[in-house]
């Protein structure tokens, strides 16, 4: 039997994918949009995604449906739940942003600790040409070599993470589980980590137990100059808690990389904030060319093992 597949957000991966190798019709669209989804997944055995959600009153209207390929590491838009009850498995990409996602934190406070963007500004605006000294010295640079990172998930980027981090000298911590009770042997208890680290950065999975991982307890408890950078999802934290705590120096500093719409249709909190502290990039922290080519090859490798019959990398 011939297999259909259909990637409903083709437009979403800059990059090349070769063709299953198995008798299948491929057919792939730049964007789908929620009410298309149905229509456009009838008679398909294999759904791919990136970030169409996939919701149970689709699955309802979609008897054929075998696999949802999520075309990520994330899994977010897809309410596993109804899969489960459906039947229908889900997989996912993994490891392939070891090195991009890191790369992205690691430049993130860089740029942040270095005061990059200011001293770019002051020289822009020809302060430098009118300095009586060689050197400007508006801003504050920290070192990382003396700083200590916390990191919220221990998994592919939070590890890898670690290992940037490690190598630019900072301590590194990473926390426990939020209200968890007990400490696992190499963490330390997520308040804690809170209140020690100078750089916290996240790498949790978004779900409900992430929601809003950090919020004003949160920010509450960091130091006055703690830098704090989201390249997970935008939901695992509170952005008008952060907007908060950023306008009345709580902390000193944010570099964010995923927000809580995407594209940010509507008005977004730290996007309206416009503060000199806070580095917002577009969701491009995985772009890096051999995670691109990883990612591609791990999407069809997992669509072939499913069909084989020896699937890997399910989430269910
Ligand atoms: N910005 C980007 O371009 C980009 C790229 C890739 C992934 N991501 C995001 O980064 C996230 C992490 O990616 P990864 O490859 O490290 O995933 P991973 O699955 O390897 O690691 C996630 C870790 O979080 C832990 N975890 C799960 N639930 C938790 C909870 N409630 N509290 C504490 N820890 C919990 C897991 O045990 C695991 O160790 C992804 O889910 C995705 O949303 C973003
Ligand atoms: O989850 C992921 O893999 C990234 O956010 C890109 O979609």
């Amino acid at each position: 039997m011939t297999c259909k597949i259909v990637f409903l957000d083709r437009g979403s991966l800059p990059a090349t994918l070769r063709a299953p190798r198995f008798a299948h019709e491929w057919q792939d669209y730049p964007q789908t949009s929620p009410d298309q989804v149905t229509a456009r997944l009838q008679g398909a055995q294999i759904a791919i995604t990136n970030k169409v959600p996939i919701t149970r009153a689709m699955l309802q209207a979609l008897p054929d449906l075998q696999l949802i390929a999520v075309a990520a590491t994330g899994v977010n838009p897809i309410d596993l739940a109804a899969c489960r009850d459906h039947g229908v498995s889900v997989c996912n990409i993994r490891d392939y942003a070891r090195h991009t996602v890191p790369e992205h934190v690691m430049m993130l406070i860089l740029a942040l600790s270095r005061n990059l963007l200011a001293y770019r500004q002051s020289v822009d605006a020809g302060e430098w040409q009118q300095s009586s000294q060689f050197c400007l010295f508006q801003h504050p640079v920290r070192d990382l070599a003396d700083m200590t990172i916390g990191i919220f998930g221990k998994g592919s980027l939070g590890e890898g993470v670690a290992r940037l981090a490690q190598a630019f000298g900072m301590q590194v911590l990473f926390a426990e589980r939020k209200g968890e009770a007990h400490t696992r042997p190499g963490y330390i208890p997520f308040d804690e980590v809170l209140a020690q680290a100078d750089v916290i950065s996240l790498h949790l999975p978004a779900c409900d137990a992430t929601q809003h991982t950090l919020s004003h307890r949160e920010f509450a408890l960091m130091k006055r100059d703690a830098l704090v950078i989201n390249t997970a999802r935008g939901s695992l934290v509170d952005e008008f808690a952060l907007a908060e705590a950023l306008s009345q120096h709580r902390i000193g500093g944010a570099g964010l990389d995923v927000i809580s719409q995407e594209p940010p249709r509507d008005s977004n909190p730290l996007l309206d904030l416009r503060h000199p502290n806070l580095i917002i990039t577009p969701h491009c922290a995985w772009l890096g060319s051999g995670a691109l080519a990883e990612l591609s090859g791990q999407l069809i490798g997992n669509i072939e093992s499913f069909v084989a019959g020896q699937p890997h990398n399910l989430v269910t």
